[in-house]
């Protein structure tokens, strides 16, 4: 009875103590933080590891027992840690493309179009602009299936410099005439931020591959382009990358951002990039701005395309983006992942069921 008398004053002498700690601990990080907001203004590094060493000395030497120092210095590096993290998470906090900045979603308009809101959209296309014959027969089959953004490579980064480079602004001018007799809209990539201005009369959207994701120079001309953005993940980027890439853009003054996944580049032989879908609900929770996911190039292989892209519907995506060519066996680039247009009509029909697909009213040309 008096034993256990004794355990709950000093238990109650505990609590009093946690009470001063957290007071204590929460004016510290309120300090942390604040110092946090100094050396951003001054653009000083958050992580100091020789002030760190030094309260570490400090402590240890003051330290009165009964913990050792070695229990003690690592007790105040969890505080350092976290307090670091609180400076960080301020830091985020401040990025446009965050939510935390923005809590609704980002719909983007194109044209009359809306990205990234209940319904999923599909953009499709060829890998590159071969001809006018070839770009129509795709935009047909597109159109007639409810699909209103045709994609089509006109600047082709290409591995190999031998390699097919595209037609340039004649492709533009091929996507452009095509796409207005089928009442669509165009993306295309654009390599050189000289060329967004002059791109601006033939495309709709500007893509910037996963190439060129930090391609500073051309993510600030795409910050102040009037066009919306399609933001490809670089293929060894990380998420955090991926995102400080949309805010050179959106800090730029153009919030018409649309980001996609589009695999990274890890030892996985059997398909052309790792598709990580685990960035997608990771894209949609930290970010506003709506996420695709390109099945194309993440698979680099026809026949696991349509579960992918169901995975990526089910993981949150806001759309997909894949190629379609009418004869891909004589494709002059990837053409052994592009889906020829039956097969893209049975893919259609399949992804319906999976998700509600937005469906623009055909125009047939
Ligand atoms: O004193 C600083 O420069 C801080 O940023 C604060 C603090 C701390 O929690 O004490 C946090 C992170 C740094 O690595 C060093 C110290």
């Amino acid at each position: 009875m008096k034993m256990s008398h004794e355990l709950d004053r000093l238990r109650q002498e505990v609590d009093e103590v946690n009470v001063k700690l957290l007071e204590l601990l929460s004016k510290r990080a309120e300090l942390a933080q604040a110092i946090g907001e100094v050396k951003k203004a001054q653009g000083i590094h958050r992580f100091d590891p020789e002030r760190e060493r030094d309260m570490l000395n400090w402590v240890s030497e003051a330290n009165p027992g009964p913990f050792d120092d070695k229990t003690i210095r690592h007790l105040f590096k969890q505080i350092f840690k976290a307090s670091l993290d609180l400076q960080q998470e301020d830091h985020k906090k401040a990025l446009l493309v965050s939510r935390k900045r923005k809590p609704e979603d980002t719909v983007v308009h194109v044209g009359d179009l809306p990205v990234g809101n209940e319904q999923k959209t599909v953009i499709a296309g060829p890998c590159s602009v071969e001809s006018e014959e070839q770009v129509r027969e795709v935009a047909q089959a597109l159109s007639k299936q409810g699909v209103a953004l045709l994609r089509g490579g006109a600047f082709k980064p290409r591995t190999s410099p031998y390699d097919f480079q595209g037609l340039g602004v004649e492709g533009l001018r091929i996507l452009r005439r095509v796409a207005d007799e089928f009442g669509m809209k165009v993306i295309s990539e654009i390599v050189n931020p000289s060329d967004i201005e002059k791109a601006e009369q033939y495309i709709d959207v500007v893509q910037i591959g996963a190439r060129n994701m930090q391609n500073f120079e051309l993510l600030k001309a795409a910050g102040s382009s009037q066009l919306p953005v399609f933001l490809k993940r670089g293929m060894s980027a990380t998420v955090e990358e991926f995102l400080f890439a949309a805010e050179y853009i959106v800090s730029g003054g153009n919030d018409q951002v649309m980001l996609c996944e589009r695999g990274i580049r890890t030892y996985e032989k059997w398909t052309r990039n790792t598709l990580d879908i685990s960035a997608v609900p990771l894209l949609k929770q930290e970010s506003h701005l709506p996420v695709f996911v390109d099945i194309t190039h993440s698979t680099g292989r026809r026949d696991i395309q349509l579960p992918v892209a169901k995975a990526a519907l089910a993981a949150g995506a806001d759309g997909l983006m894949l190629e379609v060519h009418p004869d891909p066996a004589v494709a002059l680039s990837d053409a052994n992942q592009q889906i020829n247009i039956p097969q893209f009509e049975a893919f259609m029909d399949e992804i319906r069921q999976h998700g509600r697909i937005q469906r623009s009213e055909p125009v047939l040309g």
